[in-house]
């Protein structure tokens, strides 16, 4: 039997990239396309079927910020599956990014650069804002949207003859001092992307723990500095062509300058074909392209908490309960 894919934030960017790459090295799996509305799922099923004529791709519409939306297409795939083998937690937002370029500056003075263009700390924040459900919506549609998913999918994840998998798009800039317990939506502070892929590593981190006995494993993998829509609102197109010189520079010394999609993609397809007992569950994966542009892969070990990553963990079921009360009249 085929194997069963599902990929959000298939529109563009890491997500449309790693579609096409599942594709080329499995031309038999089933493709299920996440898309925020329906010309979108179109536009992305035509682009990957003109690559891949025979390939099958369905596709859903689900907006992850919008938990009725969420909830919908988890009923959705559940009539639609019997099984699940791979989740790829992949759509983000970043919302009015900000460059600190003095920031970069002191970098320079202070020794910190390479350090600070990997992992942008100390050099980026966002405004961030409600959302419709009344949660940060960073928070809710970088993790807490795919955590219902997560957990309303349970059935087609849990308990198959084989491991089903999920692999959510962290980042080299998740950071625990931008995350705090007692704030893990991040209303206060002005580093909500950050947090909520720190979020993300704690998360993947418990999803194990409760879940492996069951047949599901969790990875998180960083595709490195990629040019997408995304990097796009950071900076202006014609800014990051002029930049892409020194960006090919700098990846002599920053193997994480992965620059394009394709090659930011590599870890998500690197864990595809690997055995999920074989994977550490405190290990990020990076996409990684050398300075003469060999991709590889990454394994460096995360900087969570286990206390931590359990209490939010916690956190997050009440928050779930509260959700689903909420919308008790969507759930079967
Ligand atoms: N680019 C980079 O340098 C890095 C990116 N990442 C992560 O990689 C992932 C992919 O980003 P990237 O490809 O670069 O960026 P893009 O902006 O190109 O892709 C983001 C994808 O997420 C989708 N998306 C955004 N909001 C929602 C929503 N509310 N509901 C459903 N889908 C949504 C977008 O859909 P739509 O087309 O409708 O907007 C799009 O398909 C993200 O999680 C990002 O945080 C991590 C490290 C570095
Ligand atoms: C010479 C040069 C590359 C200048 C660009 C300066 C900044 C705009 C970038 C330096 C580090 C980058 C970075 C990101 C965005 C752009 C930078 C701040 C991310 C935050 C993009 C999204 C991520 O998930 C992680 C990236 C880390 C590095």
């Amino acid at each position: 039997m085929e194997r069963v894919v599902l990929v959000t934030g298939a529109s563009g960017g890491v997500g449309l990239a790693l579609c096409q790459r599942l594709l080329e090295e499995d031309g038999r799996i089933h493709l299920c396309i996440a898309c925020r509305n329906d010309q979108k799922s179109e536009a992305t099923r035509d682009l990957i079927l003109a690559a891949h004529p025979a390939a099958q791709v369905s596709t859903v519409e689900v907006d992850l910020g919008n938990l009725a939306s969420v909830l919908r297409v988890a009923q959705e795939l559940r009539c639609r599956f019997q099984r699940l083998d791979f989740v790829y937690l992949n759509a983000g937002i970043m919302p009015n990014p900000h460059v600190n370029f003095k920031a970069l500056w002191r970098g320079l003075l202070t020794g910190k650069l390479l350090h600070m263009l990997t992992t942008a700390e100390g050099v980026m924040t966002q405004t961030d804002r409600l959302n419709g459900d009344g949660l940060q919506e960073v928070f809710a549609t970088n993790l807490f949207g795919h955590f219902i998913l997560v957990r309303q999918l349970e059935s087609l994840l849990c308990g198959n003859e084989k491991p089903s998998r999920l692999i959510w798009t962290s980042s080299s800039n998740a950071r625990e001092s931008a995350f705090s317990l007692s704030d893990y939506q991040h209303a206060k502070g002005q580093e909500s992307y950050s947090s909520s892929k720190y979020a993300t590593d704690l998360t993947s981190v418990v999803l194990n723990r409760k879940f492996n006995n069951q047949g599901l494993y969790s990875s998180v993998v960083c595709p490195g500095l990629v040019m997408s829509n995304m990097t796009y609102r950071i900076l202006p197109v014609f800014l990051w062509k002029l930049l892409m010189p020194i960006m090919w520079l700098i990846r002599f010394f920053a193997k994480t300058y992965t620059l394009t999609p394709h090659n930011g993609a590599e870890a998500h397809v690197w864990l595809f074909k690997q055995k999920p007992e074989s994977l550490d569950a405190l290990v990020k994966y990076h996409s990684c392209t050398s300075g003469l542009g060999k991709n590889y892969v990454e394994p460096r070990k995360m900087d969570v908490d286990e206390e931590t990553a359990e209490k939010f963990y916690q956190k997050l079921l009440e928050l779930e309960k509260e959700t689903l009360e909420k919308y008790s009249d969507l759930l079967d």
